[in-house]
């Protein structure tokens, strides 16, 4: 679907990635004054308004020679004049794919400041995401029934994964004469929301979708970061304490952590940085193998013989292709929205590591693996990002009463923004291990960074290509797991266990 963004250019040389409003379509709407202005708290504020000229750079570091010429997203924030008489607006709110902290902060902030800034009388839960629109009724919202909700985890309104079927939605929408829709979700949600708006802006309804990031794996781009994403980073260190404390009262002690990150290691990656503890971190963006020089294997005996044990934590979308293709087939299922179900790489490790092991070592080795990923994302959030949602709820509330539509909501470069939807589905944000903070994370580890993947891949393509037979054009991967070691760099690994270390007398070397 094309769905191209609105650019304007500013006089100075500014390009301003606008978000639609209901006047590109619905040129002659009426405005009206904001209620905000009377309003005892926010009106003894001086310079409460936004200005619609506000705009916040996309990028904060640039040259000298260029500063302001770059992209820039509408400052988020209440405007004078709205699009919406309040005691007409009828509003509801849906939250879909998967939990996170914050889910009911965002409700509750929503309600609250469409009721108390606003007196928006009429807001209605959809109840079990997209497919709620249509199969569900809806529930009544008022400031009494959500004054507690941010005290627990999940959704009051609970949400799905599947089920968005826009037409069944947008004549749901016009059926119960919703004019603004909050949408609370990650990238999937992202995706069914522009279309969402799309079939609204296609049939010329007066309805501002106003979206809301949702994603625990902070893999939405462009925002500085997701709601939700430090109270499970704070979540994981107790994870990893635990597994820390188990690894360190054991002889070969290993402490294995899963967390959660589909595609993006950043829960992982901050977690690491954070506990100072883990000794590696395996994440998706970085291929890893076990076996040859550079290896994990490699790494975790020389760790152990050296510290007397280790942790690893380990994020759930790390070494996927690895794990298919050791475990000799490829793992194609989706969930009902499309998304790839993962191969269990926890089990997986500990699986291998203790099957390696145990024949090299004289004490076996003590592996506890901790898999705290569901409880992690089962929790309320902590209090800053109790207060980062209040702020999403309420640059949503200001964008659509002001009749902004088919946008979503965050911060860029700290100052909260107006982002067109288009914009954060181009592509998710991952971990870029050409970064800084993967340099840290590399060197508060001292893991390998297992450059040889690629190598042992390249030589084993190379191999396969001069050898041309049948067998010799599967892919390497399962060359790394099989001991078939012909693709991997020649190294020592074979001869330095832990086993044949200790035998030698090496006082490094854990008994
Ligand atoms: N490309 C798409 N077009 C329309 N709807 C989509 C698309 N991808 C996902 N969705 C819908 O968005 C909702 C949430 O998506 P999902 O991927 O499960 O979670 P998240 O939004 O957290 O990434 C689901 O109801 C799904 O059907
Ligand atoms: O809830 P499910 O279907 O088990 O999904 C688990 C997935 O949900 C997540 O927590 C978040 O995914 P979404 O952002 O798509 O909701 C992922 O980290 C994880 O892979
Ligand atoms: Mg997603």
């Amino acid at each position: 679907m094309d769905c191209p963004v609105k650019v304007i250019s500013g006089a100075g040389g500014a390009i301003l990635e606008d978000v639609p409003h209901l006047t590109d379509w619905l040129p002659n709407l009426p405005t009206y004054g904001n209620p905000l202005k009377d309003n005892p708290s926010y009106a003894a504020v001086g310079q409460y308004f936004v200005e619609d000229t506000d705009v916040v750079a996309k990028d904060v570091v640039v040259n000298i020679d260029t500063a302001g010429h770059g992209v820039h997203f509408r400052r988020a924030g209440p405007r004078q004049k709205i699009y919406f008489k309040p005691e007409n607006v009828r509003a509801c709110i849906v939250t879909c794919g998967g939990l996170c902290p914050g889910i009911n902060t965002v409700i509750r902030e929503i309600v609250c400041g469409l009721w108390t800034q606003y007196g928006v009388r009429e807001i209605f839960g959809i109840e079990g995401g997209y497919k709620g629109f249509y199969s569900r009724n809806t529930i009544s919202l008022n400031p009494k029934v959500v004054s507690d909700i941010h005290k627990r985890g999940g959704t009051i309104l609970k949400c799905s994964r599947g089920g968005h079927d826009t037409q069944k939605i947008v004549d749901a929408i016009q059926d119960r004469e919703f004019d603004q829709i909050y949408i609370i979700g990650g990238d999937g949600t992202h995706k069914g929301a522009n279309v969402i708006h799309e079939e609204c802006k296609k049939r010329g309804l007066k309805v501002a979708v106003a979206c809301i990031p949702k994603t625990i794996d902070n893999d939405v781009d462009i925002i500085d970061k997701s709601f939700g994403f430090d109270t499970a980073v704070e979540e994981a260190q107790r994870a990893i304490n635990a597994a820390h404390v188990e690894a360190q009262s054991a002889h070969n002690g290993i402490g294995l952590v899963k967390l959660m990150g589909r595609y993006s290691g950043y829960i992982a990656m901050y977690a690491t940085l954070a506990s100072r503890d883990v000794d590696c971190c395996l994440i998706p963006e970085v291929p890893f193998y076990l076996h040859g020089p550079g290896g994990l294997i490699e790494y975790v005996r020389s760790r152990v013989r050296e510290n007397g044990h280790m942790v690893i934590v380990v994020a759930e979308g790390a070494g996927q292709e690895l794990l298919a293709e050791s475990m000799g087939s490829l793992h194609n299922h989706n969930d009902a929205s499309g998304n790839r179900l993962l191969l269990d790489v926890g089990l997986w490790l500990q699986a291998n590591l203790k099957e390696h092991f145990d024949k090299e070592l004289k004490e076996p080795l003590n592996l506890k693996y901790i898999d705290p990923t569901y409880m992690i994302r089962a929790i309320p959030s902590n209090a800053s990002d109790n207060v980062y949602c209040t702020l999403l709820a309420h640059s949503a509330i200001h964008g659509a009463m002001a009749g902004y539509c088919g946008f979503t909501v965050g911060p860029v470069n700290v100052r909260h923004c107006y982002i067109p939807i288009p914009r954060v589905i181009a592509k998710s944000r991952n971990v870029v291990v050409a970064d800084r903070m993967w340099a840290r994370l590399m060197s508060s580890t001292n893991q390998p960074n297992f450059a040889g993947y690629n190598d042992a891949i390249q030589q084993k393509r190379e191999q396969n290509a001069s050898e041309g037979t049948e067998a010799a054009k599967k892919e390497p991967h399962d060359v790394l797991e099989t001991g078939n070691r012909q693709g991997l760099p020649k190294g020592p690994t074979e001869t330095s266990s832990l086993l044949k270390a200790s035998e030698t007398g090496d006082p490094t070397v854990p008994s």
